[in-house]
């Protein structure tokens, strides 16, 4: 890295090269920690604190904790040539030794260690074959023991490899010093109001603080009790990540979009050739929908409801008001067994609209491709299903005029992002309606769809009985089976459910595979599909079909089955190893029971010994049907990380906030925002760049 003159105005922006200590080798490595900048040093925050206040006396040692320790080398003794490795017995007059070992040291260094020699050592005590021992700890020699004490805690940073602790504590000072005490200090953008109501300290102290921490704060440090520093620095970027989908939502509804309107006689019809009456939800969310849709700027909407609440009609008034309006609609599920459910329910809906409805899946080769493409280029087709081929760069639409993705968290932020950016037609922008039967609870909703506005479908269609679910130990494997058969002999059908660790397809496949082989040797009498996420499209097909036409007792499947079956006759279900989903999975998983009028049934096939939590998981699913009552139990039980995953907060890191350690601040970041955006909208972009870079990744649009 080129070193920048010497005489730069501003000592922030001068590159890390600046500091002594960083050359352009560390340079280049600290660049994998975001760090560039002199300014870069400071937000890259200590992951933890070292107590050197205090001198612990050899006989007070205890194994497993941490010390600062002085005393006399008794002896020095070379133990393993190869490696260089030293030996060394210490004691302090206080009754207790502590062996000290060395790896690679030098002839020189071991030199040093002579008996008499007094040493101080900060490092993790530990049981060894004579004794207490230290291994490879910091070490120096010193006159007088209060040369070791540091009154303030010691930082030890997040490192990189080739970077050692001690020249990323010296830059960090150096750039401290740099930037605070000159007079182009850190700006700190957020305003006084957000601060005062909070009580935090301004950037400046916070980021002083949590590098050098004071003395009097040491015990509160030590005890893990977040300081206020910290918490200001939390809340600015959760603030800032906020911000950053906000300022993507503001700035798609910038763009002009197509008025889709849906007149009263065509909604009427519709709505008269459905078998059932929309529910009070219903009718509430479509009209939020038809509202935005009204609207010459495009619709960014979410709409959760729990398994089963009736969202996919709700999306078809959606696409009825683009038909009306000479607009085409895409649908896109995120699995071809959905995709081709909702085709089939589109077919059914809209067999008397003058349109052609049509599904395109990566599936979908030659002739037939061609057409549909050609149906889509040219307008005759006025609705498209399918999956994510939709948006491949070959589709090309006529007039696009809505979007309609389903289980959305399926697809990460970026990928929504990027869909925006698809069927642009004469500058106008496609509305967007999402669908998710995965209720995110309140908190973590403002982290993740904060572009999105949202609407809850809150009521489940009349006459839906709960799923009367039990958890049984896989000890238990025999009885379930002879349940199976039972059932069977009751002319009702059953899935058997098997999951393993989610991003394992192939291991999933292989142990549905199994378990169907030896289902179909225990049950000889019953019809046993097996459906996996590995088998060709035709034949999923062929065994959804079957099963559907009742040719088939029971289906064994991976967990592709999550979403997309609706088979009424359908009511028992069978999951293994429910301990290694998530709740919100289960309770979708189990949603496709229970979809016709008769009793149904859930049994969770544990793994025994279940843990505590594993325990208090299960008896939630037991005890409720209202997803989202169990996403926050699943919050409150497994915390925020786990509960959202990579995969459903579309990959966001944090440099500093932590979800679980902050999760209370979550709570008041919208209202924060909200002041920001009516009052100081000049900080928005800077927080965004401060926190989550130049890149665009969240305002692509
Ligand atoms: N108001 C209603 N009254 C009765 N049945 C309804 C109503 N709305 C939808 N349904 C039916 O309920 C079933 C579930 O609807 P749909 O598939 O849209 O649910 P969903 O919300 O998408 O659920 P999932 O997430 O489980 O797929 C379908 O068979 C649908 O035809």
């Amino acid at each position: 890295m080129r070193s920048e003159p010497q005489h730069h105005p501003d000592p922030r922006l001068l590159p890390v090269t600046a500091l002594s200590g960083i050359g352009a080798q560390s340079a280049a490595r600290l660049e994998k920690l975001g760090i560039r900048h002199v300014q870069d040093m400071l937000f890259h925050l200590p992951l933890r604190y070292q107590d050197r206040s205090r001198i612990t006396p050899l006989n007070q040692l205890l194994p497993g904790t941490t010390a600062l320790v002085c005393g006399r080398v008794e002896f020095t003794d070379q133990i393993q040539r190869g490696r260089n490795s030293v030996i060394c017995r210490i004691a302090d007059g206080s009754g207790g030794e502590l062996s000290l070992r060395f790896f690679h040291f030098s002839v020189q260094q071991s030199q040093q260690l002579k008996p008499g020699i007094q040493i101080g050592c900060f490092g993790e005590i530990r049981y060894g074959f004579a004794g207490l021992e230290m291994v490879h700890p910091e070490y120096r020699l010193v006159d007088d023991p209060a040369q070791l004490i540091e009154h303030t805690l010691t930082p030890v940073y997040p490192l990189t490899e080739g970077v050692s602790q001690s020249a990323l504590r010296k830059a960090t000072r150096q750039a401290l010093a740099l930037c605070l005490q000159s007079r182009s200090a850190i700006k700190d953008w957020l305003p006084a109001e957000l601060l005062q109501s909070r009580d935090y300290p301004s950037l400046q102290e916070a980021l002083q603080t949590l590098h050098t921490p004071p003395p009097q704060l040491s015990g509160q440090i030590l005890s893990g009790t977040p300081l206020p520093a910290l918490r200001r620095l939390a809340f600015e970027e959760f603030l800032a990540h906020h911000l950053a989908l906000l300022q993507g939502k503001l700035a798609y509804k910038q763009w002009p979009a197509p008025v889709l309107h849906l007149d009263a006689p065509t909604k009427q019809a519709f709505l008269a050739a459905l078998p059932f009456r929309l529910t009070a939800a219903q009718q509430r969310v479509a009209g939020e929908i038809e509202a935005d849709c009204g609207q010459n700027r495009p619709m960014l909407r979410l709409v959760q409801g729990d398994v089963g609440s009736g969202k996919t009609v709700v999306a078809a008034l959606a696409a009825l008001a683009a038909l009306a309006s000479g607009y085409q609609t895409a649908i896109m599920a995120p699995t071809e067994l959905l995709a081709e459910q909702h085709f089939r329910n589109f077919s059914r809906w809209f067999a008397a609209a003058p349109t052609r409805i049509l599904f395109l899946s990566g599936q979908l080769k030659g002739k037939p491709r061609q057409h549909t493409l050609q149906a889509l280029a040219d307008g005759s087709a006025g609705i498209v299903i399918g999956t994510h081929a939709l948006f491949q760069d070959s589709v090309h639409f006529h007039k696009l005029g809505l979007i309609v993705i389903d289980e959305q968290h399926r697809f990460g932020v970026h990928q929504r992002l990027a869909l925006r950016e698809k069927g642009q037609t004469g500058g106008l922008r496609p509305h967007q309606l999402i669908m998710t039967a995965t209720p995110i609870p309140r908190t973590l909703a403002m982290l993740q769809y904060s572009d999105l506005d949202i609407s809850v479908i809150d009521e489940l269609p009349p006459g839906r009985k709960p799923v009367a679910t039990s958890a049984i130990s896989s000890e238990r494997r025999a009885e379930v089976i002879g349940r199976i058969e039972h059932w069977v002999a009751q002319q009702r059908q059953a899935y058997w459910v098997c999951t393993l660790i989610e991003e394992s397809e192939a291991l999933q496949c292989e142990a549905a595979e199994k378990t169907a082989a030896a289902l179909r040797q225990a049950l000889p009498n019953v019809r046993i599909g097996l459906v996996h996420g590995r088998m060709k499209a035709a034949e999923k097909e062929a065994v959804m079909q079957a099963f559907k036409n009742r040719d088939c007792d029971l289906l064994v499947a991976t967990t592709v089955i999550e979403v997309g079956v609706d088979v009424a006759n359908a009511g028992l279900m069978v999951i293994e190893n429910p301990e290694r989903l998530g709740l919100s999975q289960l309770h979708q998983l189990r949603g496709r029971v229970g979809r016709g009028n008769q009793d149904s049934y859930c049994l969770l096939l544990y793994q025994a010994p279940l843990s505590q939590t594993g325990k208090q998981r299960l008896a939630i699913l037991k005890q409720s049907n209202d997803g989202f009552a169990i996403a926050e139990k699943d919050l409150e039980l497994r915390g925020p990380g786990e509960v959202m995953g990579t995969r459903q907060t579309g990959q966001i890191q944090f440099k500093i906030a932590d979800l679980e350690r902050d999760r209370e601040l979550l709570e008041s970041i919208p209202a924060a925002a909200q002041t920001i955006l009516d009052r100081h909208p000049e900080i928005i972009q800077p927080l965004i760049e401060r926190w989550i870079g130049r890149s665009r990744h969240y305002a692509e649009v």
